[in-house]
C-alpha cells in the first residue's frame, strides 16, 4: 500500500508528513517527507490547549481551547498532505491511507487516559482518502502505556540492515524513546526521559528562540554534574521498561534539582543537555544486553553537542538515521504511515515488551471519506 504518515510531536514545532510504501510488515520504500511548521499563533494555541488539557478526565472532553486547537490542527494536517501530494505529483486516488497521529495533549496511562486531538472523520472527508487515527487508545484502554508505538516499525527497518546486535534506535524528540532489537524477539522499548523539551523550554525563556541551534549554547557551557545526578535519582530512571512519559512530566522536578535560575544560559543548556544524554544512557543497565549499534533520529539528531555527550557516555558510536538510509526528520511520519497499514490489516501495533500489555494488540480507528454532496 501507499500511505502518508502524519506526526505532530511533543515539540509542537509543526507537522511532519511523509510517504511510505509498505504491506505493514516490510518497507519497500521510504518516500519523501516535508514539514509544515506551526506559526506562532498556532503554537500558542497548542500550548494553551495543553494547559487546558490538565482538566481532562475523559477522552472526549474538550474544555477551554482544546476544541479550537483540534479543529485548527486538523485543517493544517489536510494542508500538509496536500502540499506533499503536490510536490510528488500525486492525487488522492494514489494514496491508500493516511495515518494521522494528532497532537498529544495529555498522557496519563496510569489513569487509562491519553488524548491525541485531531478529527479523523473531518480529515478523511477533506482529503477524500481513508484515515486511521487514535493509535494509542486501544492500548491504554487495556492498561498499556500507549507509547512508544514506533518500535514495530523500527523492527521492520532494522531487519533490512546488517549491524551488530542488539541494535538500539533512539528518537530524540520532545521526549526521548528507544527501541532495542535483537533477532526476531519482540522489540524492547520505552521512553527514556526528556529529549529536547526541557532544553527548548529553557532556551525559549532565556533567548526567545525555541531551541539550542546545533547545541551551540550547550557547547559553550559547563555541566554541573551534582544536580544531574540528583535528577537521575528519580525512580523513573531505574524502573525497567516498558514505561512512557507525558511531555511535561519532569519539568518541575528538574527545575527544582538544577536550580536553573542560578545558571548562565550556556551552563543551563549544557546541564540540561547532559540530563538528556545521561537519562538515555541510564536505560542500558536495565537491558538484557548492552546495544552494540546505536541509530539516532528526531530533531535531537541535529544537536552535535548532545550526540558527542551521548557517545562519550555510551562508549559506542551513534549513527545518524541518514547513515543507514532513513530520514531523521521524517522517521516518525513514516512510522505512522506504516502503523496505519498495519491497523488496516489488523496486525499488532503494541506488544508486552513495548507497552506492558498482556498480549500483542492492534489499534487505530479507521475513518472512510464520506461522499460530498454535489
Ligand atoms: N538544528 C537543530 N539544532 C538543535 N536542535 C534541533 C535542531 N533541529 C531540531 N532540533 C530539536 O528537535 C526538536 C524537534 O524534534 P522532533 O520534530 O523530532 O520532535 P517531535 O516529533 O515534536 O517530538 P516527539 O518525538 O517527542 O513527539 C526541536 O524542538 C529542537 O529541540
Ligand atoms: C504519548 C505520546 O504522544 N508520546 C510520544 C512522545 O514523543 C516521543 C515519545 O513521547 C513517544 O513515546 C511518543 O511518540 C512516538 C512517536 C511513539 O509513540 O513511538
Amino acid at each position: 500500500m501507499r500511505a502518508i504518515g502524519l506526526m505532530s510531536g511533543t515539540s509542537m514545532d509543526g507537522i511532519d508528513a511523509a510517504l511510505i510504501e509498505t504491506d505493514g510488515e516490510t518497507v519497500s520504500w521510504l518516500g519523501s517527507g516535508l514539514t509544515l511548521p506551526y506559526d506562532a499563533a498556532t503554537r500558542a494555541l497548542l500550548e494553551g490547549a495543553m494547559a487546558d488539557a490538565r482538566g481532562v478526565n475523559a477522552r472526549d472532553d474538550r474544555p477551554g481551547r482544546l476544541a479550537e486547537a483540534e479543529s485548527r490542527i486538523t485543517t493544517l494536517h489536510g494542508e500538509a498532505v496536500r502540499a506533499l501530494m503536490e510536490t510528488l505529483r500525486l492525487t488522492p486516488s494514489d494514496i491508500d491511507v493516511v495515518g494521522f497521529h494528532g497532537q498529544t495533549v495529555i498522557h496519563r496511562p496510569d489513569a487509562r487516559l491519553t488524548v491525541q486531538i485531531g478529527l479523523g472523520q473531518a480529515l478523511a472527508d477533506d482529503l477524500s482518502i481513508p484515515v486511521v487515527a487514535d493509535f494509542r487508545a486501544a492500548d491504554v484502554a487495556v492498561g498499556g502505556q500507549g507509547a512508544p508505538l514506533v518500535p514495530v516499525f523500527h523492527q521492520a527497518l532494522v531487519r533490512a540492515l546488517e549491524l551488530p546486535a542488539p541494535v538500539a534506535v533512539l528518537n530524540i524528540g520532545g521526549v526521548a524513546n528507544v527501541t532495542v532489537l535483537e533477532k526476531d524477539a519482540d522489540p524492547i522499548a520505552c521512553d527514556t526521559g526528556p529529549g529536547n523539551a526541557l532544553i527548548d523550554d529553557f532556551m525559549a525563556e532565556r533567548t526567545g528562540r525555541p531551541y539550542d541551534e546545533s547545541g551551540r549554547a550547550a557547547a559553550a557551557g559547563r555541566v554541573d554534574e551534582e544536580p544531574v545526578k540528583a535528577v537521575l535519582a528519580h525512580p523513573f530512571f531505574t524502573a525497567p521498561p516498558p514505561k512512557s512519559l507525558d511531555r511535561n512530566e519532569f519539568k518541575a522536578f528538574v527545575a527544582e534539582r538544577l536550580n536553573l535560575s542560578g545558571l548562565s544560559t550556556e551552563d543551563g543548556a549544557a546541564t540540561l543537555t547532559a540530563v538528556t544524554a545521561r537519562t538515555i544512557a541510564a536505560l542500558v543497565p536495565l537491558l538484557p544486553r548492552a546495544p552494540q549499534s546505536w541509530i539516532v533520529a528526531g530533531g535531537g539528531a541535529r544537536n552535535p553537542t548532545l550526540l558527542t555527550m551521548l557517545e562519550a557516555i555510551l562508549g559506542r558510536p551513534v549513527r545518524p538515521a541518514e547513515a543507514v538510509g532513513w530520514s531523521a526528520d521524517a522517521l516518525e511520519a513514516h512510522a505512522f504511515g506504516f502503523l496505519a497499514v498495519r491497523s488496516l490489516r489488523g496486525l499488532p501495533l503494541t506488544f508486552p515488551t513495548t507497552t506492558g500489555i498482556a498480549a500483542p494488540l492492534t489499534g487505530g480507528v479507521r475513518f472512510s471519506p464520506r461522499l460530498r454532496e454535489m
